[in-house]
């Protein structure tokens, strides 16, 4: 088997009395599409923080590409381009000079041609002169993105890089981060968009209060969790629960079912009832049910 592009283990932190992560095993292949999902303070960032150097864990181990992050950091960091979640920037320098700057970090010069094709990439061109300070909120992420890439590097972490961003920039930065995975690059983000997740990501992993609760490829994990279910909306809601159904937030009664073939027995049983549906909706199993499921057992 290959060299792993990120190999975790047995990875604690704490802050103070807080068990920030609680032993984290994890090894995500070269060129995985790798989703690290969890609630808020789940340590997503934490994890990432460790994996870039910034936070030095209590136990445990990381490496990327073999290298570990602690006892060879230099060439550990070289083989990472981390997107933060935060943004944070000096205002003062022009989106050039910054990746300029950053390219000299990781000992590179004459990295123009480079600079040239991920502003192109990430339509950032017309910006290049202009000061950090003069970008909007969903530019500066995307300078964000640019600047984890001036050193090339294999594998690439990024820590909800669609936050605050407008759609149409969205679906600019997942293309082009689906690029980057087809040329070869290992991609580890972390959403709370899960719709995305689970269209852009090959596997993932859920993880509790720094723990991994789940971990599975995509699909496994809607096969696993998720059942199918039919909403409806009717004259006779009593009739209707009675039947077996439950209310949601949005005031439809849902039935939940694994196969298909079940949906001809459901309605018949409602017309027995008599609970008169006037309205209907089929709903595919969805990475959003499976996380709720997934959060509440765990
Ligand atoms: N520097 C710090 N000092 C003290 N506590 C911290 C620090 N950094 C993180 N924590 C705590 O560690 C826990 C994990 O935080 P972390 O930021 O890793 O979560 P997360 O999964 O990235 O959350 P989010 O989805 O909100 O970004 C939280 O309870 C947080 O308050």
């Amino acid at each position: 088997m290959s060299l792993p592009a990120i190999r975790i283990s047995g990875v604690a932190k704490r802050y103070g009395t807080l068990q920030a992560l609680g032993g984290v095993d994890l090894e995500i292949g070269q060129g995985e599409f790798f989703g690290l999902l969890g609630p808020n303070g789940a340590g997503k960032t934490t994890l990432i923080s460790a994996l870039s150097g910034l936070v030095r864990p209590d136990a445990g181990s990381l490496e990327i590409m073999g290298h570990d992050v602690v006892a060879d950091y230099r060439n550990a960091r070289r083989n990472l381009g981390v997107v933060p979640q935060e943004l944070v920037f000096d205002p003062f320098f022009s989106v050039r000079e910054l990746l300029r700057m950053q390219s000299g970090y990781f000992g590179i010069r004459n990295n123009d041609d480079w600079i040239d094709e991920i502003l192109a990439s990430l339509d950032l061109s017309h910006k290049a002169q202009a000061n950090m300070r003069a970008l909007s909120g969903g530019m500066k992420r995307r300078v964000l993105v640019a600047q984890a890439l001036v050193h090339r590097p294999p594998v690439i972490v990024l820590d909800e890089p669609t936050a605050g961003v407008d759609v149409e920039l969205r679906q600019g930065l997942w293309q082009f981060i689906r690029k980057l995975n087809r040329d070869g690059h290992t991609i580890v983000l972390t959403t709370h968009y899960l719709e995305e997740a689970e269209t852009l990501c090959g596997r993932i992993a859920m993880l509790k209060a720094g723990k991994v609760v789940a971990l599975d490829t995509t699909g496994n994990l809607l096969r696993r969790f998720a059942t199918h279910s039919l909403r409806v909306r009717v004259d006779q809601p009593g009739a209707a629960l009675a039947a077996g159904g439950r209310t949601d937030a949005e005031g439809w009664i849902v039935f939940e079912f694994d196969a298909y073939a079940e949906v001809e027995g459901l309605l018949a049983r409602l017309r027995e009832a008599g609970a008169g549906v006037r309205e209907l909706q089929l709903g595919e199993p969805d990475l959003e049910r499976v996380f709720v499921e997934v959060m509440n057992r765990a």
